[in-house]
């Protein structure tokens, strides 16, 4: 059984939307250089309130987005065609771009978009036939299932941290989204329950009703997570590894730098052991990390806890009307808008240089495209490992590898249930660990639940639910089986999981199923191209904080990475940073943002001195 749908068909069919009640009017787009003109602008869908769910109405049908691709796709076919008879090429012409995107996850979206409103020519290409990567969607049965990402940080109407709002503003596009009230509900050992409140006074009232003697604990962690996160929240965020925006940001909000340049270095655990002192209030603080992050706290980057945990009150978890899916087909239909173009099914085999210099890349068909430069959203370990085969692994990359390893893939479990399985007021995410902590970054030993119909109960036929279940898992335990012990044990573990769920929290779950899909990490590995269906990276030991990351830039000139394996790591609202940072760093060596090339050469050379120091 697939996780995904090979059928274009399938991927075209827009998805439900709903009656229009509220909006989140996106004020705070980039800088475009090039505006979208009004008839252009690609309003998604309409709006509703919390728990309103109401029939469907579309104000921008995917019809025209059907028409937009298919234009497009046709347009680089011919193109390609042209390039084989001999035209364009590495000189210039029609058919040599400004930038190649390989793949079309959040992370190559945003810079896809990002480069093209500040007036690149950019082809994106990507080996599925749908966008979005792991945050893609399928159909099945009348469910409109998300591949992964269910809970959206950076998706408000507020503050500079809302990159996923602002990414779709840049390119005129707006969704309807719908505020979850809860982050998510832990369900921890020694039935220690505490649900994540949206208002932040709430969320302290409650975890401080389970822990009173820690109070003062509690309040001092997070209120140095909030430094953190009104720093960020007050710098215009751009590529850090571009000097005259850095060094402006420096000059403009000297503090909020310092304290960013404090923090870098730091992990969640050891700050949290500063104020905290009760063992299991420490593990919640673990597990607290561990859902953004697939490590505990001391191993998670004291930054990335600053965001998540803050921005979840700020700006609040918000889900886009009609799934996930419809980020990514924003993003792509509004690439299209800009003239940018995107190609599907287009599997990229080879990173072609000449002279040391990233110029193009090479199809699995074999198809040749030419650009200034390349950008990978593979991950690091795809990108230097297989589509540079053959080359030598440069020093920095060696040096990433050393200091981070893959994270192991999912198990992931999509189903529909019968309604009336899910207790009233049920929240939308769940974390379960039932009673051991051990066994909280274990194979299997915890379990994430996603319900987004108690948001858009369009998402699944009348009286249905969707529930997304998913744990670690990694490739080695699903390797060397025959199609048929392999099937049989996904039928087994999926029913191990769904039991312990069923014992937890919703009694009946094994006998209101209506669907079941279940995807290993095989399946991940194929449909999102990412070696061992790995969930992006993870420090090997103890990491100094975020210093260890890489950027954009690469080793190879012309050639930059962007997505869970450049800085900040995992996550949507990550990688989409890293979107802007790599479309930033790209139009500076474009000549489309100033630059000052002995600057780069300064920073550059220190940054990479830091990372020496991780
Ligand atoms: N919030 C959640 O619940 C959740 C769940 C799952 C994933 N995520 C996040 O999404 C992040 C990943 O985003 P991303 O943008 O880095 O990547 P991605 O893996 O989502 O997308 C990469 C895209 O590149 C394509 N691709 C890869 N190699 C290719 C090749 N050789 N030729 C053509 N196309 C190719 C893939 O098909 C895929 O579409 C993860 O870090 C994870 O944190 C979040
Ligand atoms: C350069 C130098 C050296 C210095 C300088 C200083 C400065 C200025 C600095 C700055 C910095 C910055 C800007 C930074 C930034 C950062 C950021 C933005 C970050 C972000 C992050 C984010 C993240 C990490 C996120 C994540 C998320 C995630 C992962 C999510 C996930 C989710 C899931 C999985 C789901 C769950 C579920 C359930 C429970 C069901």
């Amino acid at each position: 059984m697939a996780l995904f749908s090979n059928s274009p068909s399938m991927a075209e069919l827009g998805f439900r939307t709903s009656n229009p009640t509220k909006h989140f009017l996106h004020s705070h787009g980039f800088q475009a250089k090039r505006k979208v003109p009004r008839s252009q602008k690609c309003k998604i869908s309409s709006l509703r309130a919390i728990g309103s769910v109401g029939s469907s109405s579309s104000r921008c049908g995917y019809g025209d987005k059907l028409i937009v691709r298919s234009s497009s796709v046709l347009n680089v076919e011919n193109k390609a065609v042209e390039r084989e008879s001999g035209g364009g090429g590495g000189g210039g012409g029609e058919n040599y771009y400004d930038a190649l995107v390989i793949g079309s996850g959040i992370g190559g979206l945003v810079a896809a978009t990002q480069l093209a409103v500040k007036g690149a020519r950019v082809l994106a290409l990507e080996k599925y036939v749908i966008p979005g990567g792991s945050s893609g969607f399928y159909e099945r049965n009348g469910y409109t299932f998300d591949v992964g990402s269910s809970v959206m940080f950076g998706f408000s109407d507020k503050g500079n941290l809302n990159l996923i709002t602002q990414a779709l503003a840049a390119v005129g596009c707006e969704m309807a989204v719908i505020p979850d009230p809860t982050t998510v509900h832990f369900h921890l050992p020694n039935n220690l329950s505490v649900r994540v409140h949206k208002e932040y006074s709430e969320f302290i009232a409650e975890l401080t009703s389970k822990f009173p003697h820690e109070k003062e604990g509690i309040l001092k962690f997070y209120s140095e997570c909030w430094k953190i996160f009104n720093a960020l929240n007050s710098l215009e965020l751009k590529s850090l590894e571009e000097p005259i925006y850095l060094f402006g940001q420096f000059f403009k909000k000297p503090l909020e730098c310092l304290t960013l340049a404090y923090y870098l270095p730091q992990n969640t655990g050891d700050i949290a052991r500063k104020y905290i002192k009760d063992p299991q209030l420490l593990s919640f603080i673990d597990a607290e990390c561990f859902i953004v992050s697939t490590v505990n706290a001391l191993q998670t980057p004291m930054i990335n806890a600053g965001m998540v945990l803050c921005d979840r009150h700020y700006g609040g978890i918000n889900y886009p009307v009609g799934g996930v899916g419809g980020i990514a087909k924003s993003l792509a239909k509004g690439l299209a808008h800009q003239g940018s173009e995107i190609l599907y099914k287009a599997n990229v085999t080879n990173i072609l240089i000449d002279q040391g210099r990233a110029v193009g890349v090479r199809l699995s068909d074999g198809r040749e495209f030419y650009a200034k430069t390349v950008i990978s959203n593979a991950t690091r370990w795809d990108t230097f490992g297989k589509l540079l085969k053959g080359k030598d692994l440069p020093k920095e990359e060696e040096n990433f590898q050393k200091a981070y390893v893959k994270a192991p893939s999912f198990l992931s479990i999509h189903m529909g249930v019968k309604a009336e399985v899910l207790p009233p007021d049920t929240d939308c995410h769940h974390f379960v660990l039932e009673s051991d902590w051990a066994r909280l970054e274990e194979p299997y030993g915890s379990i994430f639940l996603s319900i987004p119909t108690v948001l858009d109960s369009s998402l699944a036929p009348p009286g249905h639910h969707i529930l997304h279940i998913f744990t670690t898992s990694s490739i080695e335990d699903w390797e060397g089986l025959s199609r048929k012990d392999y099937e049989e044990k996904k039928e087994l573990v999926a029913n191990e999981i769904i039991s312990r769920l069923e014992k937890k929290l919703f009694p009946g779950l094994l006998s209101s199923i209506d669907f079941k899909e279940v995807g290993t990490p095989k399946t991940h590995r194929r449909y999102l191209a990412r070696d061992k269906g790995t969930y992006g990276p993870m420090p090997r030991g103890t990491p100094k904080g975020l210093l260890g990351m890489p950027f954009n830039t690469t080793a190879i000139d012309g050639l930059y990475c962007v997505g869970d394996s450049c800085f900040p790591g995992q996550g949507v609202i990550a990688v989409a940073f890293s979107g802007v940072m790599c479309a930033h760093r790209v139009a500076a060596d474009l000549g489309l943002e100033k630059k000052s090339p002995l600057l780069d050469a300064v920073l550059l050379r220190t940054l990479g001195w830091l990372r020496t120091l991780a």
